[in-house]
């Protein structure tokens, strides 16, 4: 039976990695590769198409960074069995190389290679939103896509998985429930990858989660050994497993043992479940307010255009 897959971000990295697994892994595939960039789009399809010959491959238009481009990419979906919200940034990332040399002498090095702890820094801006643009790439744009999809993915009697691509790098103290957008800090990425866990489990349990599962695979840079294939790991696992094997309080790690073998490990999260809820709702309020200014903008827009024909 054809399986509809789309993901997010897939013109490189890991995102296009799972697509050439997946087309690998099952002919009835049928692929949609929701990317900002066109012309990276294009190139990644015909990419696809050369190892896939037959491959059924769509492109979509979406800047997740952008409200008004995932409401308009939102209206083009029919069917979803399968949704990765794949894309990310980490804008101009500074690593603290005091730091570095510290952790790298002291018995938390381990750890600082896997989950970059304490090392890195990033400089973040607005958008266009008028939101944080790291918040908004990794966090928002997705939560509004699935809210605009709710509808066709909590159908009943079909099963849609919404599969999530946290990071090691998500930390719980970089993250303030007063600030969510991480206005104040100098880490948005791991403050956006830790709301993102919080929100796969707020989002379970406020969809009908039987229906919507939502986990966060989590990359393991065993460094030396990545590659977007390793990247990839758990989430082409997680296209094989039963939607009902799966636990929303895990998160699932891609893992690379030290022969190159890759596998995928599922471990509980550390989240307060109370905390997650307050986000989930002030995500919900802020998306109010977002939809609100971007209805005034078009109509602004409209009266402007009306205004330039009239004295034309
Ligand atoms: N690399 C790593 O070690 C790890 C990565 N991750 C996560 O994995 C995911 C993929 O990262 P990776 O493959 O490494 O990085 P890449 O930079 O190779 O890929 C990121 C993808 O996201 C897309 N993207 C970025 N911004 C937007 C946007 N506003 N709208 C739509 N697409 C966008 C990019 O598209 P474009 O071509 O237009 O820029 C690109 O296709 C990210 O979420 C990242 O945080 C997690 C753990 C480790
Ligand atoms: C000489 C010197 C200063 C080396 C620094 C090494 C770092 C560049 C890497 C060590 C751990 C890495 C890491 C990531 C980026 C590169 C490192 C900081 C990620 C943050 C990349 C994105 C993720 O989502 C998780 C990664 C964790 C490990």
């Amino acid at each position: 039976m054809e399986r509809v897959v789309i993901v997010t971000g897939a013109s490189s990295g890991i995102g296009l990695a799972l697509c050439e697994r997946l087309l690998t892994e099952d002919k009835q595939v049928r692929l949609c590769l929701a990317c900002r960039n066109v012309q990276r789009a294009k190139a990644a399809r015909s990419a696809l198409l050369t190892s896939h010959t037959n491959a059924r491959v769509d492109l979509l238009h979406l800047d997740v960074g952008s409200v008004e481009s995932v409401l308009n990419a939102a209206k083009v979906a029919n069917r979803i069995d399968f949704m990765y919200l794949n894309a990310g940034i980490m804008p101009n990332p500074q690593v603290d190389v005091g730091a570095f040399f510290k952790g790298l002498f002291s018995s938390n090095v381990i750890n600082m290679f896997a989950t970059a702890e304490g090392l890195l820094t990033q400089q973040d801006r607005l958008n266009s939103d008028g939101l944080q643009e790291v918040f908004a790439t990794n966090l928002f744009g997705h939560f509004i896509l699935i809210r605009e999809l709710e509808p066709l993915l909590c159908q009943t009697g079909h099963t849609s998985r919404v599969v999530w691509t946290s990071s090691s790098n998500a930390r719980r103290s970089a993250f303030s429930i007063n600030d969510i957008q991480h206005r104040e800090g100098t880490e948005p990425y791991s403050s956006s990858k830790y709301a993102s866990d919080m929100l796969s489990l707020a989002l379970n349990r406020n969809m009908n989660s039987q229906v919507c599962l939502v986990c966060s695979p989590l990359i393991f840079t065993n460094t030396f050994t990545l590659t977007p294939y390793n990247g990839a790991e758990a989430l082409h696992w997680l296209f094989l497993q039963k939607p009902e094997s799966l636990d929303p309080r895990a998160k699932y790690h891609s893992l690379t043992s030290g022969l190159g073998k890759n596998y995928t490990k599922p471990r509980l999260m550390d989240i307060d479940g109370e905390m997650a809820e307050v986000l989930f709702s002030k995500l919900r309020e802020l998306e109010k307010v977002v939809r609100r200014n971007l209805c005034e903008r078009n109509a602004d827009n409209e009266a402007h255009q009306r205004y330039l024909s009239d004295i034309e």
